[in-house]
């Protein structure tokens, strides 16, 4: 049902389960007040630069040394980078896609059996906004967030999407453990001894942005890093995608590309790597005229790893810049506050 006049908005989105699907779907006149961001939260489209951007790499010969070297010099100055002939096949990235516009088309009885109240499991969650308890200004965005590591949980996973998700987790692993290895040779470091605390944990959301009256008045995802290893993003051909150019308060434009998947170092690769690979920050426009998707595979450290600079990296002399912290104390910091850019990464800092 509708809010009523008497009604609040925020009650329909988040308490009702509707989220912001089913604020987009009243094809309201105006953006409810809950979601006007604050002119510094928002996105200044005068700050976004026309000329840059973030490099899209080939990756269809992965015998060639310069392959890794690209990746390498890639997460150094930008921190994000897209893929082209990664191998993960077409079908599969426009499976997880379609699956996703299934899952958000679904009657709200069906979606609120996802939400915190009513999941059966942690690892299978709807939420509406990042964090609608804590979040001051709501985002537009609804996003399913599934904890693929836990495997007694996929019994839980909705059964409209369940199997193009795990198919495309499934197609992404390999390229996955190869930007990494790629990644831990430019900081001379065998891949096989960290596998397990770059690749512990496996998280991936699905992403909906639905159309959004005032478009510049709100924010689909505020300014944030990553709190992963590495994330590997499918995003649809909407486009809204921005990161911050390292350093200013300037912006870059994501542009879709055909086949692509963009990749971002996260929070526990600045830390692993001490300050080499940067996790860099980036936020999601509203779209006044289309509904966006995008979905998200985070690779994590595993919730009882501990992080902090590797040994290898310190070992000529470099002085850490980041304490060890616990991985899963890490990322609840992340989930106590809303988004505010850079600062998760406060907590690591020596
Ligand atoms: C940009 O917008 C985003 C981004 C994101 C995520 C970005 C990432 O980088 S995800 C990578 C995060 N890492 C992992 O998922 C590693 C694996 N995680 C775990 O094993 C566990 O989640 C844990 C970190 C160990 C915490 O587990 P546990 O101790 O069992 O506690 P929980 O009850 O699960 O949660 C505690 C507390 O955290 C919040 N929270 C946890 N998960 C989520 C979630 N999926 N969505 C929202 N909030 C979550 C929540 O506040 C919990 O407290 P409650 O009392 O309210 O339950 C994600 C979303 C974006 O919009
Ligand atoms: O939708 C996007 O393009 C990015 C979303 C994002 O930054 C995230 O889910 O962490
Ligand atoms: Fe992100």
């Amino acid at each position: 049902m509708a809010p009523s006049p008497t009604d609040d908005y925020r009650n329909f989105a988040v308490t009702k389960g509707h989220g912001v699907k089913g604020l987009s779907d009243l094809k309201l006149d105006a953006l409810p007040e809950q979601y006007i961001q604050p002119v510094a939260e928002r996105l200044d489209m005068t700050k976004v630069l026309k000329k840059e951007s973030i490099p899209v790499i080939d990756m269809s010969n992965l015998d060639d040394p310069n392959v890794a070297d690209q990746i390498a010099a890639a997460a150094e100055k930008w921190g994000f980078f897209q893929i082209i002939n990664h191998g993960v096949p077409i079908e599969v990235l426009e499976n997880v896609k379609e699956a996703t516009h299934r899952f958000f088309a679904l009657p709200v009885e069906e979606k609120i059996k996802y939400t915190q109240e009513q999941s059966p499991t942690n690892s299978v969650r709807l939420t509406t906004s990042f964090l609608p308890k804590v979040d001051k200004v709501l985002e537009w965005k609804d996003y399913l967030s599934i904890l693929v590591s836990d495997k007694k949980s996929s019994e839980f996973w909705p059964s409209t999407c369940k199997n193009d998700v795990k198919e495309y987790v499934e197609k992404s692993e390999f390229v996955m453990k190869w930007l990494l290895k790629a990644l831990m040779k430019g900081l001379n470091v065998d891949m096989d001894s960290k596998e397990s605390i770059l690749m512990g944990s496996t998280r991936i959301n699905l992403n909906y942005y639905p159309v959004c009256p005032n478009p510049e008045l709100a924010i689909g995802v505020g300014r944030h890093s990553d709190v992963s290893t590495l994330t590997f993003l499918l995003q649809d051909n909407v486009g809204g995608l921005h990161i911050r150019k390292m350093d200013t308060d300037t912006w870059i434009f994501v542009p879709p590309v055909e086949g692509a998947i963009v990749i971002n170092i996260g929070d526990a690769l600045q830390i692993l790597s001490n300050g080499k690979y940067k996790s860099a920050e980036h936020c999601v426009a509203a779209n006044g005229s289309k509904d966006r998707i995008s979905v998200p595979i985070f690779t994590n450290p595993s919730p009882d790893d501990i992080i902090g600079p590797l040994p290898e990296v310190l070992k000529n002399g470099e002085k850490p810049i980041y304490k060890h912290v616990l991985y899963s104390d890490y990322v609840k910091h992340f989930y106590r506050k809303s988004h505010d850019g850079k600062h998760t990464l406060d907590f690591a800092q020596m």
